[in-house]
Order: structure tokens, then sequence, then C-alpha cells
């Protein structure tokens, strides 16, 4: 998809003259939170997120499951903002309800089987560029399990209303996930509350982002939820009831990469409070990438994460990175010998083609960045000033912020997209540019 032709804000991304050296404290996983809020709305008693991410998602999702009768009040809590969920009443009549997805994956595949299960006729739209994202797997698995919808838009994407009856009563789906783990996820979540469990059989290829499934699985379980995974691309949930809960969310350790990437891409120091010891997010991952990458990386026993950049960043081969791939993407280029990135051609459904937009965006300044099948060749180049589109993808324009700091006179286009996960992230970022020394920058 070519970049927004409206004229979107331009943000001169800070270009510190040193290496930086700060402790940044990272809002909670989205993925966790929007988990935990979409089983807290099916639980079997009140429940109490702490610490929840506040962002354009998360909201979504609040708004998404008060929609469907869910009770959420926000108060402040020990860390942050505590929400106190009542599960949804299925027996409730909701008459006509409108879910704006915008553009979050989390609420357009995890809400509508959500739905399915409430009682009303349940519409689901969201941004323009949600409209381009994959939703057949989703659609049809509802159809498959009695479900009524009506595609309103192109076929297999948003919009689409569906008649949840209050009640469904489970079976064997099959469908393929070559697209996104998020299908899988979305019917893992709502297995146990159909009346004879689900199971769900992957027939694609692979199964891409396997530690966003692998996340749901641990969450369910944790809430005493039976899922069998025994078999590879196979699942069973047990129906039953979901446990009532008070849990805190942890950082969001993929929202925590750009700020890691500043110590390789200044040769500074970043702390990151909090880290988990031990955690199913994909994000755990950047301790081990951006060692082999050259950085000192240490987990203190205070759960401090510090990150301190060396005189050189080394290129790097790396399959399934996920949603990690923008940010590491816009580090390769900043490195000195050449990056595969393999394992990642589902990137062409997220918030963008995401594989297109970093060749275009690295490569319009002066890098050279192929797209494979299956991922981009980074080769590094010296890089000029210029713009670095958004598209309205906020790891686009955090991938652009990492590229200002190495390279002076970058403008991102439209950070405010970065509201998605984290809507404090230019300010974190300009506070964290400012601790930047006074000698010249490298690059
Ligand atoms: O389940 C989740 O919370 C997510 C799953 C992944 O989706 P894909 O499988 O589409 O990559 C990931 O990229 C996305 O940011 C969040
Ligand atoms: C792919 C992403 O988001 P979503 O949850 O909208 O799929 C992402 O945050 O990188």
């Amino acid at each position: 998809m070519p970049h927004s032709t409206t004229v979107l804000p331009l943000w001169d991304a800070p270009h510190p003259t040193g290496p930086v050296d700060a402790t940044v404290v990272v809002p909670a996983s989205k993925s966790l939170t929007n988990r935990y809020l979409l089983l807290a709305a099916m639980a079997d008693g009140p429940c109490r997120v702490r610490n929840a991410l506040v962002s354009r998602d998360a909201d979504l999702m609040v708004e998404a499951l008060r929609a469907l009768g869910a009770r959420i009040e926000s108060v402040i809590g020990e860390h942050g903002v505590d929400l106190l969920v009542e599960p949804i009443d299925q027996s409730r009549d909701l008459g006509e309800v409108a879910i704006d997805c915008g553009l979050a994956g989390t609420v357009m595949r995890f809400v509508p089987p959500l739905a399915a299960l409430a009682n009303g006729i349940v519409s689901f739209d969201g941004d323009l560029h949600a409209r381009l994202r994959p939703m057949r797997p989703v659609i049809d698995a509802l159809k498959d399990l009695g479900v009524a919808l009506h595609e309103s838009g192109e076929p297999g994407q948003l919009p689409f209303t569906l008649t949840g009856t209050g009640a469904l009563a489970g079976g064997r789906i099959e469908l393929d996930s070559t697209e996104s783990s998020q299908f899988i996820s979305a019917l893992l979540l709502i297995g146990a509350r159909t009346l004879s469990g689900l199971e769900i059989i992957s027939t694609g290829d692979k199964v891409p982002s396997p530690d966003h499934i692998r996340m749901t699985v641990a969450t369910l379980r944790e809430l005493g939820v039976r899922v069998d995974d025994g078999t590879e691309g196979r699942w069973f949930v047990s129906p039953g009831p979901i446990r009532a809960f008070d849990l805190a969310m942890e950082p969001d350790l993929s929202n925590a990469g750009p700020f890691l990437a500043a110590a390789l891409a200044t040769g500074g120091t970043i702390r990151i409070p909090h880290w988990p010891r031990e955690t199913t997010q994909v994000g755990d991952a950047w301790r081990g990438i951006l060692a082999r990458m050259g950085a000192d990386v240490e987990l203190g026993e205070d759960s401090v994460l510090r990150v301190t950049g060396g005189a050189q960043i080394r290129g790097i081969e790396q399959d399934e990175s996920s949603e990690l791939a923008p940010t590491l993407a816009a580090l390769c280029a900043l490195a000195t010998g050449e990056s595969r990135l393999t394992g990642i051609a589902h990137l062409r459904g997220h918030e963008t083609d995401r594989l297109a937009a970093l060749a275009a965006e690295l490569n319009a300044l002066g890098g050279d960045v192929e797209e494979t099948a299956d991922g981009l060749i980074i080769r590094p180049r010296p890089l000029k000033a210029g713009t670095f589109h958004s598209y309205a993808d906020h790891r686009m324009a955090t991938a652009g912020a990492i590229v200002g700091l190495a390279v002076p006179g970058i403008a991102v286009e439209d950070i405010a997209t970065t509201a998605k996960t984290m809507p404090e992230f230019a300010r974190l970022w300009e506070e964290l540019a400012a601790t930047g020394g006074t000698k010249k920058a490298r690059g």
C-alpha cells in the first residue's frame, strides 16, 4: 500500500549528539492487557486488571467489551491504571451494537467470537487500513460454528455483522492461519465458553508468531482452562469456567525494543525496570538478539534490564521476529554488516505491508533493503536526511525514530500513530534523546 497522500504532521526525530543514558519505564503489554480484558469479560466473577495498558488498542478493547455488556471501571492503582471488569451477562439482549476495531488486530480478531457468545446483532468495522487486514479465517470459523454472519464490505474483510444467540455449540474448526496467529488465538480464547469445547486444526503450512499462541495458551491455563496442545497444529480447549482473577500486567517488551535499540544506535546505555524473569512475551527475545548484535545485555537481580551499545552494530540473521521486525530492521540499517530477516511473510497483513513499507522508507534514505518472499535482506549504506513515512503503523513510526538517532535530519510522519500501543512514545523518546552527550554522534 502506498503511503498516505494526506498531509500529516512531521515530527523532527531527536538526534542526540552523543550516547544516551536513560531509564525508561515502559507501559503495559498490549497483548497481555487485551487478552486479560477479554477473558475477564467471560470470567466467573469480577476481575481486576492491574497496571493495564492505556492506549488506543486497549481503549478499543474496553469499548468493545462494554458494547457487549461488560461493565468496566478505571481506577488509579498502585502502579498505574487498574481496570475493574464485571463480566458479560450472555442472556441479556443487547439489541444492535456497533464495534469500532480501529486498527487493532486483537480487537478485530478476538472480539467477533466473543460477540457470537453474546445476545445481539453486532457489527464490526475499523480504520481504512483495518479493512485491508485479513479476516477470512475468523469469519469462516464463525460461520462453520453456525453463526449468522453477513459480510458487508470486501469479502473476507471488515466490515461485517453477526448475530449472537447467547451460546455456541463448539466442535471442530479447521482454519488456515498462515496470515496471522491471531486467528488461532481468537478461537482458543472463547473455546472454554462453548458448550462442548473447541478443537482447532491449523491447515496452513505454518503458524506465524507462535509465541503469541503460547501466550494465549499460558493465559488460559493460568485461569483454570484446560488446553491440549500436545499435537503440532492442533489445539483442544475443554469447556468450563474461566476463573475470575486479580493480576498485574507486565511492561510491553516489544515496545521496549525501540528504547533498547537506542543504546545500540548511540553507543549508550538504556535501563528498563520491571523486566519479567519469566514471560510469554516475544519481546523477551530482545535480550538474545541485541547481544548477538554486539550489545552488553544484563538482567539484574533487581529485574532491571541494562543494555549498553558497543562501538558498532553487528548485522544479524533472525527468523520469526514477528512484531519485533520493524524495530529490528531499523537497527539492521545502522549495522556494519548484512542482515537477513526471515519467516515474516505475514507482516504484509499487519497495520500495513511492513516488508514493502520498510524497504521503501529505508531505500528512500539511501539504504539497500531487498524484499524476499518471507522477509528482508538489509545491507548497510550511509543514510541521508529525509522524511520517514509511517503508513498509519506505530512500529513504522518508531523505526523512523531509531534511524533519526543515528542520522541527522529525519522527519517522521504522523508520530501520533504510536498512540496505538504507547501514547507517551514521543515524550519518552525526547526525554531519552535529551540524555545524549555533547560529542558528535556517529552516522
Ligand atoms: O496475539 C497478539 O497479541 C499478537 C499477535 C501477533 O500477530 P500476528 O500473528 O498477526 O503477527 C503480533 O504480531 C501482534 O502484534 C499481537
Ligand atoms: C501487528 C501488530 O498489531 P495488531 O495487534 O494490530 O496485529 C503490532 O502491534 O505490531
